[in-house]
């Protein structure tokens, strides 16, 4: 049992029975019988066993009678952590999977990201989004909305309406050339980050913050990127964008930044690999890279719903865990079809066994740690504070 805290609020609900949840040793750790008690802010107050009731009750000041028991099959976990998704994406998940990254992006995304200009449709969709996530289980949510600065504070009211708790990013891209309605100058990216950062945080929603999104590298010249390392430094924000997804895209990387070593080298030189960065994919990083995001803190999001449907590549997982680089789970609507975290921690199991079959040697990923990943993996990327 916790240490009671006597000046701790009011307790506003008690349950007693199957509790499962992580911890950093212990990939998936079963409380059969346990007490859970929940105060009125809606924080864990204590947790301890069942037959520890009596006294419990004592110490927090409950009624026995007011505890709500569990039936033989139910259990409580943590809540899940979707450590990258595309809010404004959500409109066509499970369609327009026929194309590799760039291509889609270019027929598919941002022709529909250019939508949320309008803030009838940005509200229908957010809404819908945030609503099914929800219902899915995912209790924080890392959002990329689109350049729109107006469109992405309303996602923050609608996340914070809900309850959810989110990062929000107003998606920065001052490059396009095939959707050229559908990019920013430099000087406007710039601007309404700062804009978009600052009426954020005015609004003081307890349990949504803004995060700086430059959407990848080929979207956004050096300049811009370096002005967006150096406004997440001086904000203390989180950073959060795309990586290593395919190799088209590498390659597309090595022309545009002749200058850099490697694509985490382009992020890593404009200070945007932090222990508060979270980037998606990371399929192809050479261990190099990956020392180098253990080095900086910064997270990955394994994102392999979008891996397989977009025919990306394969993330090592257990390559990542072994050079103790932070990873958690991230559907990626809608290069990932799917909303759930339940399908991104099959789609994970899939995603290892894939590499088994390749390589007898590969060490399969267990369900218990992908467990793991999919709430106290997450929880690592999103929460530094
Ligand atoms: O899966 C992805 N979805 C996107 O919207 C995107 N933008 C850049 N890179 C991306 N990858
Ligand atoms: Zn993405």
């Amino acid at each position: 049992m916790e240490t009671p805290d006597k000046s701790s609020t009011a307790i506003a609900f008690v349950y007693r029975g199957t509790l499962v949840h992580s911890t950093p040793k212990e990939a998936l750790q079963i409380l059969e019988d346990a007490l859970l008690g929940v105060d009125s802010e809606g924080k864990i107050a204590f947790i301890g066993e069942g037959n520890e009731s009596q006294k419990l009750s004592e110490v927090f000041r409950f009624s026995p009678s007011a505890v709500t028991q569990l039936d033989q099959h139910e259990f409580l976990m943590p809540g899940m952590i979707d450590t990258h998704i595309h809010a404004s994406q959500y409109s066509y998940a499970g369609t327009a999977l026929d194309m590799p990254l760039l291509q889609w992006l270019n027929n598919y995304t941002f022709p529909v990201e250019s939508q949320f200009k309008d803030l009838e449709f940005a509200n229908k969709v957010y809404t819908q989004v945030v609503k099914r996530t929800l219902r899915n289980g995912t209790t924080t949510a890392c959002y990329f909305a689109t350049i729109h600065t107006d469109a992405a504070l309303l996602l923050g009211q609608i996340t914070n309406d809900f309850g959810q708790r989110a990062l929000v990013g107003k998606v920065c891209m001052d490059r396009n050339d095939a959707v050229q309605h559908y990019r920013e100058t430099s000087q406007e990216s710039q601007d309404e980050t700062n804009r978009f950062i600052k009426e954020l945080l005015n609004k003081k929603y307890p349990l949504v913050k803004p995060v700086v999104t430059p959407r990848f590298a080929p979207s956004c010249t050096e300049a811009l990127l370096a002005q967006l390392g150096a406004t997440a430094k001086n904000n203390n924000l989180h950073i959060q964008s795309h990586i290593s997804e395919n190799l088209e895209e590498i390659k597309l990387v090595k022309e545009l930044f002749p200058k850099s070593e490697s694509y985490s080298d382009v992020y890593h030189k404009c200070n945007l690999l932090t222990d508060k960065t979270v980037m998606a994919h990371g399929c192809h990083l050479s261990d190099k890279e990956l020392a180098l995001f253990r080095e900086t803190g910064a997270a990955l999001s394994h994102c392999p719903n979008s891996n397989f449907s977009l025919c990306s590549g394969l993330l090592n997982v257990r390559n990542v865990l072994n050079h103790k680089v932070k990873l958690g789970l991230g559907t990626d609507v809608a290069g990932g079809y799917s909303s759930s975290m339940l399908d991104a921690v099959r789609r994970t199991l899939d995603a290892s066994k894939v590499l088994t079959i390749q390589d007898r040697e590969h060490k399969t990923l267990t369900f218990e740690e992908v467990f793991r990943l999919a709430t106290l993996g997450g929880s690592q990327g999103e929460t530094q504070t």
